[in-house]
């Protein structure tokens, strides 16, 4: 009967733990708590992936970011999509089952870093979880979509988000947090599956009162910051936000989460020494801490980054496995964070086995044996006050996108990149915790027109490849070299391929010992999501969400690339089969407005203040060069650059916030806000010009 076969779906301790056996289903958000994201399924492989086709897709209602690792559970497959929406599909026909949009307010985007993404879901019970983009943790009925309870788990006046997959280990929900970039204070939680009770909270860094009644983890972070200026007063939070990466060994009954970077970015604003530049290790930034589930009592840390101040974050892929290094097995965590270092530490004890650069790294010289990094004092922009080029930049060596292990292969397969980035400390910088990327660095400096020094270097660097990492020889066994940054997450198979998205539109599949490309699958649009795979009836198929989007897309395309035409985003699912025949629609040309600027007439101090103002407010969504891209507007482009009013009722008044775009007149004067406009037109006209002289 239909209530025996719910019965058997319903997700219980052991079918998570058993999940990487469990070829027909995608469970957990890295198909296994190890997080390795590497199925057995070997009937798509590499004899006969050429005859892989498109079984169904499925067009999405969000045209932005697409970030989600679907779940399949017994034929159903439930994944987000961007705003924190949930869908589910018959996953052999693609037939719609059911939809549920928890209407997060559109002026949510403001407090969003990087597009109003979501990754994923976390399976209990009968039940899925959900952690939405204002902050809401929500539990829903699997068959229908029908809203249980939802739990506010983060204090809404503040600039905290959720982008994050949920993870629950027996029957505890665990969920973290973004916000780093606008000031909040990091943590992470469990919640019970069944009422939705808070069950305990671990903050990353430390409040800034701390003392002998605090719990000894955060007394001894406290000794590691100094200044006394952290505190919800001075809108300080100190960051470390946990906004992505989980993972969990059961029989260490350990948890493993990633935490985030400062906030502000510059260490000299949050961990003062006595002359006034940055000082302090700043625990647990950065850093690898592993926690009992049951409790949230802090066990162990490692900390890839001391003193932060590049926005490097540990929050990237955490990847559990058994390898065998110097003759000895050893139970290893790996993760590839923005610094661009590989690590492999002990995930028993912490320990550090080894740390190498995957990436160009200008920013540290290498690990030492205890896995201090050592520092290039150049970069460390928060005692020099100067700014630099620094590699990896914010951007990371490798950001959210996961990774994937294959144990034949002994592989761990990085979507990395190389995006360098000018970091230039900006002098009296207050906080605003009311909007706004509030970083203390002038992010207007990477802001020069193309033709100009730092711009065009910074430019020089941007490329993205597929490295095929060997964890036990410290270094790649193969590469593949891509179009440009920001591609795709990835997937492994035991049919001995890897497959993977890329910037360029494409869907591939790879050869997993070699890289030879075998498969290739025209997208239509910059393809960021990992994929998965599962069988229903027997038969596998791969599935991924397409969809360009997420913080490079946002903040540094358009012009940076110029030599490409922007990457397009259509939000579609896109499911293959062996002998796949259906087909996608037929792609739609986008259609560029012309640049035509009104003319530019404002005094240069007004163009100047209000290129600084962009540089804080508007840069992180509409580009430095107020470029644009293909997910938000091109301003350069904007019908009310000539019309004072409707730019006024646009970014003051706020008549856009149910489409995303809040209102700033909490932290800029109408007439900071018309600045900003005459800087748009004047950064226009330098286009136009550059434009008809090519
Ligand atoms: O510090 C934070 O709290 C935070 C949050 C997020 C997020 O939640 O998406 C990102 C980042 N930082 C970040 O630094 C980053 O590069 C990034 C990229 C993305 C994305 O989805 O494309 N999110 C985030
Ligand atoms: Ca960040």
């Amino acid at each position: 009967s239909c209530k025996e076969a719910m019965s058997e779906s319903g997700i219980n301790a052991e079918r998570l733990l058993g999940a990487q056996t469990d070829n027909a289903n995608w469970l957990t958000y890295g198909r296994n708590y190890e997080e390795q994201r590497f199925s057995p399924l070997s009937d798509i492989n590499t004899d006969n992936v050429g005859e892989l086709g498109l079984a169904w897709s499925a067009d999405m209602d969000t045209a932005r970011g697409q970030e989600a690792t679907p779940l399949v559970i017994d034929g159903i497959m439930y994944f987000t999509t961007a705003w924190s929406k949930v869908k589910a599909y018959n996953a052999v026909t693609g037939e719609e089952l059911w939809t549920y949009d928890p209407e997060v307010p559109g002026e949510t985007a403001v407090k969003a870093c990087c597009d109003v993404v979501n990754r994923g879901l976390a399976t209990w019970g009968d039940h899925l979880f959900l952690g939405t983009l204002d902050g809401r943790l929500v539990k829903l009925e699997r068959d229908t979509g029908t809203v249980v309870w939802e739990k506010v788990t983060v204090d809404q006046d503040k600039s905290y988000t959720v982008t994050g997959a949920p993870r629950v280990i027996d029957g505890k929900v665990l969920i973290g947090n973004g916000g780093a970039e606008f000031g909040v204070r990091g943590y992470f939680a469990a919640y019970d599956a069944g009422s939705g009770d808070e069950l305990w909270r671990f903050y990353t860094v430390p409040a800034g009162d701390e003392d002998e009644s605090s719990p000894e983890y955060l007394q001894k972070a406290a000794e590691t910051w100094s200044g006394d200026v952290l505190g919800s007063e001075s809108g300080i939070g100190g960051g470390g936000t946990v906004w992505d990466a989980m993972a969990y060994d059961p029989e260490l009954d350990l948890l493993y989460i990633g935490v985030g970077n400062g906030s502000p970015w510059n260490r000299s604003y949050r961990s003062p020494g006595e002359d006034g530049t940055g000082e302090g290790d700043n625990l647990y930034l950065s850093s690898i801490v592993a926690v009992r589930p049951e409790t949230g009592e802090y066990v162990w840390h490692y900390q890839t980054t001391p003193g932060e101040t590049w926005d490097f974050t540990a929050t990237q892929h955490i990847m559990l496995a058994d390898l065998e290094i110097e003759g000895t097995q050893r139970k290893v965590l790996m993760q590839a964070p923005k610094n661009g270092f590989f690590y492999v530490l002990d995930r028993e004890t912490g320990e550090f086995i080894s740390g190498d650069p995957y990436v160009p790294v200008n920013w540290a010289t290498g690990i030492d044996e205890n896995g201090r990094p050592i520092e290039n004092p150049e970069t460390r922009i928060d005692k020099t006050g100067k700014p630099a080029l620094v590699a990896p930049g914010a951007l990371g060596g490798h950001n959210w996108h996961p990774m994937a292990f294959h144990p034949d292969e002994g592989l761990v397969y990085i979507p990395a990149m190389e995006a360098a980035m000018v970091y230039a400390p900006e002098a009296d910088w207050k906080p605003d915790t009311n909007r706004g990327f509030n970083v203390g660095f002038d992010l207007a400096a990477g802001d020069l027109p193309p033709d100009e020094g730092f711009r065009r270097e910074v430019a020089g660097t941007l490329t993205g490849r597929l490295i095929a990492w060997d964890p036990v020889a410290q270094k790649p066994r193969w590469t593949v070299e891509h179009e440009g940054p920001w591609n795709g997450g990835l997937l492994a198979t035991g049919g001995g391929l890897v497959f993977q998205g890329t910037a360029g539109s494409e869907f591939n599949a790879y050869n997993a010992a070699t890289g030879d490309k075998l498969w290739s699958f025209a997208a239509q649009t910059g393809v960021v999501a990992p994929p998965i795979t599962y069988t229903v009836g027997g038969e596998q198929y791969i599935a991924v969400l397409a969809g360009w989007g997420g913080a490079y897309a946002l903040s540094v395309d358009g012009d940076l690339m110029k030599r490409k035409a922007p990457v397009r985003n259509v939000s579609r699912m896109l499911v293959f089969k062996i002998g796949g025949t259906a087909e996608l629609p037929a792609e739609v040309e986008v259609a560029q407005i012309p640049l035509d600027p009104p003319p530019s007439r404002a005094a240069a101090d007004v163009i100047a203040a209000g290129g600084k103002s962009y540089a804080r407010y508007c840069a992180v969504c509409h580009a430095p060069g107020a470029v644009g891209s293909t997910v938000l507007p091109d301003l350069r482009r904007s019908g009310t650059l000539d019309n004072k009013a409707a730019w006024q009722s646009v970014v003051h008044d706020g008549l856009l916030k149910d489409r995303g775009m809040a209102s700033f007149s909490g932290s800029l004067t109408p007439d900071q806000i018309d600045a900003i406009r005459e800087w748009v037109i004047f950064r226009a006209n330098q286009d136009k010009v550059m434009a008809s002289e090519q």
